[in-house]
């Protein structure tokens, strides 16, 4: 049977992190982000062990996103991969000069400067994150050539919070760049957006561990049923989504 799947399309999921952020949520950005980085790092753990080769490219995008890409490095980098971070348009906000100092601190390479083509060609994954659900298509420079090489798929690619370039409710784009692009892996952060119903890819991922069942109830949204100590949990892909 397939299951039903709830998603938050992007003014209910940004109330969310409104109200998780406001004075009686108590959370800090800096929390939130933490957290959603720390999933994207175990999720990356669960598809593609160092094992299977430690060299992972973060693409990281101008906003949160990119911020959980950033955090996800450094995880990556203590899980005994080589992270190596591209992140062309670097956010002046502390939070963000703090997470690039922590990054440096570590030796962890930014690789801005070199074409997306030739960091894709010298790693064993990516992670998408430069674009979450405030993305508004299409997609600008320098981004179209991350996605262009994203979408040859010849690297695997995981995918933060919703794959970029794709509309947060409708999916991918109808044509032009991303029109193609389909991540082999995704991880959904708190809840998974509308557009999943569009994501045919190996595993999907929820990342969102620290949701408590009042604010889940106020969305309608169902906590998964995370296992051990885990901050991720697989759901199905094959799924009907329910748009709350
Ligand atoms: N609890 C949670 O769910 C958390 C989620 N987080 C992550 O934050 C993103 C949403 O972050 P936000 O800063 O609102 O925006 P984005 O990262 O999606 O991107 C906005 C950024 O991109 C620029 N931009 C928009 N469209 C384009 C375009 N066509 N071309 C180029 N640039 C574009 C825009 O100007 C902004 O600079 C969410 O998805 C989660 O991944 C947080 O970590 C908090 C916790
Ligand atoms: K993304």
């Amino acid at each position: 049977m397939v299951q039903t799947l709830k998603t938050l399309g992007p003014k209910p999921a940004a109330d969310l992190d409104g109200d998780l952020m406001s004075e009686e949520g108590g959370f800090s950005i800096d929390q939130l982000m933490e957290l959603a980085g720390l999933s994207v790092s175990e999720a990356v753990y669960k598809v593609h062990p160092p094992s299977s080769g430690k060299r992972v490219l973060l693409a990281c995008g101008p906003g949160n996103n990119g911020g959980d890409g950033l955090v996800a490095a450094r995880h990556l980098y203590h899980f005994g991969y080589s992270p190596t971070v591209y992140y062309p348009k670097p956010t002046q906000k502390p939070i963000f000069d703090g997470l690039q100092k922590q990054l440096q601190q570590l030796h962890i390479p930014f690789a801005n400067d070199q074409p997306f083509g030739k960091l894709a060609e010298d790693t064993d994954l990516i992670v998408d994150a430069l674009f979450g659900f405030s993305f508004q298509p299409p997609v600008r420079e320098p981004f179209d050539e991350a996605i262009k090489i994203m979408e040859s798929g010849k690297k695997p690619v995981l995918a933060v919070d919703t794959p970029s370039s794709w509309h947060v409710e409708d999916g991918p784009q109808d044509e032009g760049i991303g029109a193609k692009y389909m991540p082999d892996y995704l991880i959904s952060l708190t809840a998974a957006k509308p557009n999943v119903g569009h994501f045919k890819g190996k595993k999907h991922f929820i990342g969102g561990r620290f949701l408590g069942k009042d604010i889940a109830d106020k969305y309608g949204l169902d906590i998964p049923e995370y296992k051990g100590v885990d901050q991720v949990v697989e759901v199905p892909v094959d799924v009907r989504v329910e748009k709350l």
